[in-house]
């Protein structure tokens, strides 16, 4: 069993190695997770949209600075090819998949997984954690683990041209560890579409419930051939995508990114006395690029999660 567990954390080592500073730092994960827990229960009784769209916005720091961080290194390709990583029996895999799945094994052992906002890229690597399990007090069993973690793993990368420069700088290590950042911010941001969903699912329950109810329905219906089901059954997606659109908080939520962009991605200097005397500032990521990855990918995204939460919210 120990073997096992050693393995599943690393598929390099054959022997567990149980360091005492790695002890501490366990204990002092899992005592973190269990007060953490107590504020998952804690923030379960203030649980509205007001609540969750803070959420939302918080979140916008950290995606931010992510592409920030990300942006110091080059494109350094060689981070995503699997012929640059040794990977032994994980030879397909590149340097940034291994270490996605090492990092988020470690994680996964501490508890990062059980906290309900979060989900693994890497599901299938199994790890036992060292803390107990969370209920979520939020949201709906049925409809607790949709996600769209292979949609945002694609969208990262075919994004990633945009604010990084092209080039090789050799720092593939910082490169991946940096790209896990940012794609666990964009995860923790997308799948909170679940939360999003569940919040105005109880505003407003029988409007939702309605829609909810038409795409069930209809299967069962005498008129039932494929072609007018499939045809209904977008419908009944786009009744929800309208219900839960909001076209002026997308605005909002754009117009504020563009602004965190510009202010977290300036050069700080002494006396407003700068080496580049262009009047262009300078940004570390364009925010326009930035405004864009939102409007494209990110909102877009967590309005599929939400749909997808609602379509199984009455399972
Ligand atoms: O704030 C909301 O109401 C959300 O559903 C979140 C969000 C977003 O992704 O930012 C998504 C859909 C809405 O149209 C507006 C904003």
């Amino acid at each position: 069993m120990g073997r096992e567990r050693a393995e599943a954390l690393s598929p390099y080592q054959s022997k567990p190695m149980v360091s005492r500073p790695l002890f501490y730092t366990f204990s002092f994960l899992s005592f973190s997770c269990l007060c953490s827990c107590k504020q998952l229960q804690e923030m379960a009784s203030q649980f509205n949209l007001e609540s969750v769209r803070e959420f939302l916005t918080r979140e916008e720091d950290s995606i931010v600075f992510s592409l920030i961080e990300r942006a110091k290194y080059p494109s350094n390709l060689p981070a995503y090819d699997p012929s640059y990583s040794t990977g032994g029996a994980l030879r397909n895999y590149s340097l940034l998949d291994l270490f996605a799945r090492e990092t988020e094994a470690v994680q996964a052992r501490a508890g990062r997984y059980r906290n309900p906002e979060e989900i693994p890229f890497f599901p299938k690597v199994l790890v036992l954690p060292l803390v107990p399990a969370v209920h979520s007090q939020v949201l709906h069993p049925a409809s607790a683990s949709v996600n769209a973690s292979n949609a945002i793993w694609k969208m990262y990368f075919n994004r990633l041209p945009q604010f990084t420069a092209k080039g090789d700088d050799g720092r593939y290590a910082l490169t991946a560890a940096a790209d896990l950042v940012c794609l666990q911010a964009l995860s923790r941001r997308i799948n909170y579409g679940r939360f999003v969903a569940e919040a105005k699912f109880r505003d407003a329950p029988k409007d939702y419930t309605s829609a909810i109810r038409a795409e069930v329905d209809l299967s069962d219906s005498p008129f039932f051939s494929f072609p007018s089901y499939f045809l209904m059954f977008l419908q009944d997606r786009d009744a929800l995508m309208r219900l839960l659109t909001s076209a002026a908080q997308e605005e909002t939520v754009k117009s504020r990114v563009k602004k965190k962009a510009k202010v977290f991605g300036q050069d700080v200097t002494v006396n407003n006395i700068s080496k580049n005397e262009s009047s262009r500032p300078k940004y570390k990521v364009d925010p326009d690029v930035v405004v864009h990855l939102y409007g494209d990918w990110v909102i877009p995204l967590t309005k599929l999660v939400e749909v997808e939460y609602l379509l199984h919210r009455l399972d």
